[in-house]
């Protein structure tokens, strides 16, 4: 067969396999709607293992092994899992409309740009997007009105906790809403006809910075800029037009400014991974049937045993924490406030119990909101 007849057979083989996917995900939404009337979880294991068990099985029959089909298959059940949530959340709390106003950082490109992009695709029809310079701003646009919602970066495989935003939680009266996870590739992105070796500045977000430290380190003589975005260090490079001049950032968003891949791969860590939470003026109830986070800070005083006290109701009515986090207290040196993750629904029985008894033994204590997890564990089969 000639090179371009079998090129013309992949692409009908693919576009046959996204009118699958499609037609899958409408599957998964009716699902989800039988759910809802029988009041059942979302997620159901057993079902996830027996399905993935006849996949692997039916695959073999084809030659495709096991490995690939459990790997595309958590894949689309991810999907299928967050698209159901996002319907039973979305119709709890009347979200699911035609247009939603979002802050976030930078312009079309940045890396908040696409996952403002992949939270709200699944949330409403039409997403008015607004850009800001800093975190700041961000906040102020919802605070205001300007923007219905706000996506944040709070935290990264590579760099860790974001602490600026942590200390806007602080001090706002919003709530976390939302939360979701993006991989963050970051590459050299250079002008048509950059070289590696002819780089000279580089321009960069601080956290993208510091996510790919080791990187950095390996280069001479290289000018270092900060921007405010990795959409703002795209423009600056293609405003500049010199080719020594690049940017780090990812591949999709440099290609809105015209830029190539000189390099990839940057990050420290292999799985570099960052965590967005979606904040609004209004707290939500989560569903039941859908598993949730609930974050909030509090102050416990420095008295011998005070933190270990405070974790102490947590384990006691069976509550698991997923993140610890410290933060100084401007105006109180040396004291700190800590943030927590837990996995439980704040209408919970016994997270309400938590909260109570929090509430007596701390200093202070602010619940920053509960929210669909949206961290879809894949279930593993059995070899
Ligand atoms: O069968 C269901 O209950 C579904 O919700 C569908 C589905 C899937 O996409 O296959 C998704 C989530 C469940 O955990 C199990 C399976």
């Amino acid at each position: 067969m000639e090179l371009t007849e079998v090129r013309q057979q992949i692409q009908q083989t693919d576009q046959e396999l996204l009118q699958l996917l499609a037609k899958r995900r409408k599957l998964a939404l009716a699902v989800a709607e039988a759910k809802i009337s029988q009041n059942k979880p979302i997620r159901d294991q057993q079902r996830e293992e027996e399905l993935l068990l006849r996949l692997i099985e039916s695959g073999k029959t084809m030659e495709l092994d096991a490995h690939y089909v459990t790997r595309l298959f958590h894949v689309i059940i991810e999907d299928s899992v967050l698209q159901q949530q996002a319907k039973l959340q979305g119709e709890l709390r009347g979200m699911q409309g035609p247009s939603v106003k979002v802050a976030y950082l930078g312009g079309q490109g940045s890396y908040s740009y696409w996952a403002t992009q992949k939270y709200f695709t699944r949330r409403a029809e039409q997403i008015i997007d607004i850009g800001c310079d800093s975190f700041n701003e961000i906040i102020k646009a919802v605070e205001t009105g300007h923007a219905d919602y706000a996506v944040l970066p709070i935290e990264n495989t590579s760099s860790g906790s974001i602490n600026e935003v942590y200390d806007l939680l602080q001090h706002t009266r919003l709530s976390i809403v939302g939360e979701l996870t993006h991989p963050i590739d970051h590459c050299v992105l250079g002008l048509p006809g950059a070289a590696l070796n002819q780089i000279r500045q580089i321009c960069a977000h601080p956290q993208v910075i510091a996510q790919c430290s080791q990187f950095l380190l390996g280069l001479t003589n290289i000018k270092v800029e900060y921007c405010d975005s990795s959409s703002d260090a795209f423009q600056r490079v293609q405003q500049k037009q010199d080719p020594t001049i690049v940017a780090i950032g990812g591949e999709a968003g440099g290609k809105i400014y015209g830029l190539e891949v000189l390099a990839r791969d940057l990050a420290n860590q292999k799985d570099n991974v960052s965590r967005f939470i979606v904040v609004a003026r209004k707290a939500i109830s989560v569903a039941k049937a859908i598993p949730a986070k609930t974050t909030f800070i509090m102050f416990t005083g420095q008295q011998p045993g005070a933190l270990v006290d405070a974790l102490t109701v947590l384990k006691r009515h069976g509550i698991s924490m997923a993140k610890l986090e410290s933060r100084p207290i401007p105006g109180n040196p040396w004291e700190e406030m800590f943030y927590v993750d837990v996995l439980a629904n704040a209408g919970d029985y016994a997270m309400t119990r938590a909260l109570e008894e929090l509430n007596r033994i701390t200093k202070f204590i602010k619940v920053l909101g509960c929210y669909p997890s949206e961290d879809i564990q894949p279930t593993e089969v059995p070899a």
